[in-house]
């Protein structure tokens, strides 16, 4: 298989890349800052393409890369594949769906409790030495809250149960409602924001659901409320919830995501009532690795002629 080009759009772990490397004539895209520095014969030898999260494969990428035959994404999402192109043009595409489905459903936990009873706040205030001023102030109780999810998929799901455990009320927001969940369904993202503490968005990103969290909803969520994304930053219009939670018209936001990453608003850094992590849903050194191993089996499946572990496409 060495002679077979693969072409890197993304820093993946090291592992990933090692093997990559290994069994593949890899290229890196950073060495190349534009496809037309490699020579038409490495162009040629490239049939898959590696990419994650923050770098897929666009329609001027896919139509550069003549003898492309696969897509292998080292996550769920797969809003930067223009998957339309590839349908068209017969090249497959595959994700690492349920591997990293607890990891990012207890990063949603997380982010909740954290935001809720501030943690890293409270942290901040031992370390400063604060606490010999006076006790902490009181923060805001998760348990037997009312947690409402957009996007009642894998991980939408996995994070329903996880806040069943905290006896909280489930209800949830999706394109069609699911007959066999017993949670409540709202046919709008504005009457499940109207109806829950805690609106966790949790669904694919997709013309349909860019934005889908915008001043209506924020609104409908309230001062009392808070918005906790692990999904993608474009589900948010991140403008209108800056100004909202300057204007104290939502509770706080516990944001994994951003439309603009690694770009984050700066007004939001002096905001006690926001948590902000650097999008690592899958940051972890075991669920990176599975992924990474998902990867490599499905180019593996491929080239060997075999059905793939994950296809999307
Ligand atoms: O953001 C992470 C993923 O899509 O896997």
């Amino acid at each position: 298989m060495e002679s077979i080009g693969v072409l890197l759009v993304a820093k993946v772990i090291p592992y990933l890349e090692q093997e990559l490397n290994k069994r593949y004539n890899l290229f890196r895209i950073w060495d190349y800052p534009h496809i037309s520095q490699l020579s038409t014969q490495h162009v040629t030898s490239i049939r898959a393409v590696v990419g994650r999260s923050n770098a897929g494969a666009d329609s001027h990428l896919i139509d550069a890369l003549p003898n492309l035959e696969i897509i292998s994404s080292s996550s769920v999402g797969v809003d930067l594949i223009d998957i339309n192109k590839c349908k068209e043009k017969g090249i497959r595409v595959t994700n690492t769906p349920d591997v990293l489905t607890d990891e990012v459903a207890d990063l949603a936990i997380g982010l909740i409790l954290t935001l809720l009873r501030k943690i890293c706040e409270s942290d901040r205030y031992v370390r400063s030495g604060n606490w010999k001023c006076g006790d902490y102030k009181l923060t805001t109780k998760f348990s037997g809250k009312t947690v409402g999810i957009v996007g009642l998929g894998r991980i939408g799901t996995a994070i329903a149960k996880r806040s069943e455990a905290f006896n909280c009320s489930i209800c949830y927001y999706s394109r069609t409602q699911k007959q066999e969940s017993k949670y409540k369904y709202y046919p709008s993202v504005v009457e499940l924001a109207s109806n829950c503490d805690i609106l966790v968005v949790a669904c694919p990103l997709t013309k349909e659901t860019h934005h889908i969290i915008n001043r209506e909803v924020i609104n409908a969520l309230g001062p009392k409320g808070f918005l906790i994304n692990i999904g993608r930053g474009k589900h948010v219009d991140e403008p209108e919830l800056v100004s909202a939670l300057l204007e104290g018209r939502l509770g706080g936001a516990g944001l994994d995501v951003f439309e603009n990453e690694p770009h984050v608003p700066e007004e939001l850094f002096r905001l006690e009532n926001v948590v902000l992590l650097p999008h690592v849903g899958t940051g972890t050194v075991e669920t990176r690795t599975v992924m990474a191993d998902l990867v490599l089996g499905n180019l593996e499946a491929h080239f060997l002629g075999k059905p793939l572990l994950t296809p999307l496409v």
